[in-house]
């Protein structure tokens, strides 16, 4: 298990910076708390340390560059503001590193680009090249284009799969909080501080709750809910407070700062952190108790037999949910049949496919390989 002082030894970090942090609680992108932040990116980037930074705050930029005090409710309006203020975040934080003698890239990702296979491989080989260049990566989500079922909404969400893509092995988040605690510190002055847990402790969905903050878009579920994404590739995450002295350099020393979330399993394949990622299934396939019970326990691949009901209009090879029999999504793959063809066999052991269907495709409804348990 990765433990504070082993932080010390790692090598490849990914940073994300929520909205409240850098833009002081919406008045506007505060060029001075960069600074510290750049001066400790700068220095271990120098030091030969891989880093990619995830930043926020091109919506609450864009609002305060027009006045506005409230967030807009309009998708087009919140995606004016996002493209007007993320001028601001390239130009502060090139300048910012620029006087470092570092290179910076802006990186726009959607929730799409990394869902389709082809692109998710050129975003990676991307950020591993630009990694390679000594850059620092600037990576926001490109909220011009991204529609409303269709964004992350939130970056914790976004810079788990940037850890997953490069195969960080820190996902530091930093926000407005010390780190995660077991309640809302702002409703409860009694909360303490999580110093360290496994990913999978269910206590840390209960401390998370339900409540964001007022500028940013995920609160503490998200956070929890990104490092269990960022686990799949073996990533650790520290949830800590931005505004403080040396925070990233003291964490990299291995000082118990904020909350640390390590992964309690092994590393995934790429290919299954990449199905994990899929935020959205293209359809749904309910299981019986048998079949929830043989991918949970045994780890097998999904057969038609163990189906007993089909939702959506999915093609083969496109990601389906697969749902117990109260609704709940026990786990995710790429199915080989499509929508039609998965209700005709479901119910049915694979001997019956070529009589049933006139053709049998794979005997497996959705293969182990491709199939990841959530
Ligand atoms: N258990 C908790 N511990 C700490 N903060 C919490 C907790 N539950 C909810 N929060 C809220 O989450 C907020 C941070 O999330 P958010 O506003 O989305 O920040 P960011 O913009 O940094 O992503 C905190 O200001 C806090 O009020
Ligand atoms: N892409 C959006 C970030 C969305 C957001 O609010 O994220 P966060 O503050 O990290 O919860 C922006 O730059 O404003």
């Amino acid at each position: 298990m990765l433990t504070r002082a082993k932080l010390s030894r790692t090598r490849c970090w990914v940073v994300k910076i929520g909205s409240a942090l850098l833009t002081r609680n919406g008045q506007g992108l505060d060029r001075h708390v960069l600074e510290p932040w750049a001066d400790q990116i700068a220095a271990r980037r120098i030091g030969g340390d891989d880093l990619v930074l995830v930043s926020s705050g091109a919506v609450a930029e864009g609002m305060a560059r027009m006045g506005w005090t409230r967030r807009p409710r309009a998708l087009h309006e919140l995606q004016a503001a996002a493209a007007i203020g993320q001028m601001g975040l390239v130009r502060a934080y090139e300048d910012c590193f620029a006087k470092r003698g570092l290179h910076t890239a802006q990186v726009l990702l959607t929730r799409e680009d990394l869902a389709d296979r082809r692109r998710y491989l050129n975003a990676r080989s991307t950020l591993r090249a630009l990694l390679k260049l000594g850059v620092i990566p600037v990576v926001n989500e490109n909220d011009t284009v991204a529609t409303d079922e269709l964004r992350f909404g939130d970056n914790d969400t976004l810079a788990a799969l940037v850890a997953n893509l490069i195969e960080a092995e820190v996902l530091v988040l930093l926000t407005d909080q010390e780190g995660l605690f077991d309640s809302d510190p702002r409703f409860n002055s009694e909360a303490r501080l999580i110093g360290e847990r496994r990913v999978d402790d269910s206590s840390l969905d209960l401390a998370a709750g339900e409540s964001a903050g007022g500028l940013g878009r995920g609160g503490m579920v998200t956070k929890v809910r990104a490092a269990r994404l960022a686990a799949r590739s073996g990533t650790a995450t520290v949830i800590a407070a931005g505004i403080g002295d040396q925070v990233l350099t003291r964490i990299g020393h291995g000082e118990p700062i904020g909350t640390l979330l390590v992964p309690s399993q092994e590393p995934q394949t790429a290919r299954k952190q990449w199905l994990a990622g899929q935020l959205q299934a293209r359809g749904r396939v309910t299981l019986d108790d048998g079949a929830v019970r043989a991918l949970r326990e045994r780890g097998t691949s999904l057969l038609a037999v163990g189906v007993r009901a089909v939702e959506g209009r999915f093609k083969r090879g496109e990601v389906v949910a697969c749902v117990d029999a109260t609704g709940r999504q026990i786990a995710r793959g790429l199915i080989n049949y499509d929508a039609d063809e998965t209700a005709r066999i479901m119910g049915q052991p694979s001997a019956h496919f070529e009589e049933i269907l006139g053709y049998l495709v794979e005997p497996e409804l959705i293969h182990r390989d491709n199939l990841v348990l959530l």
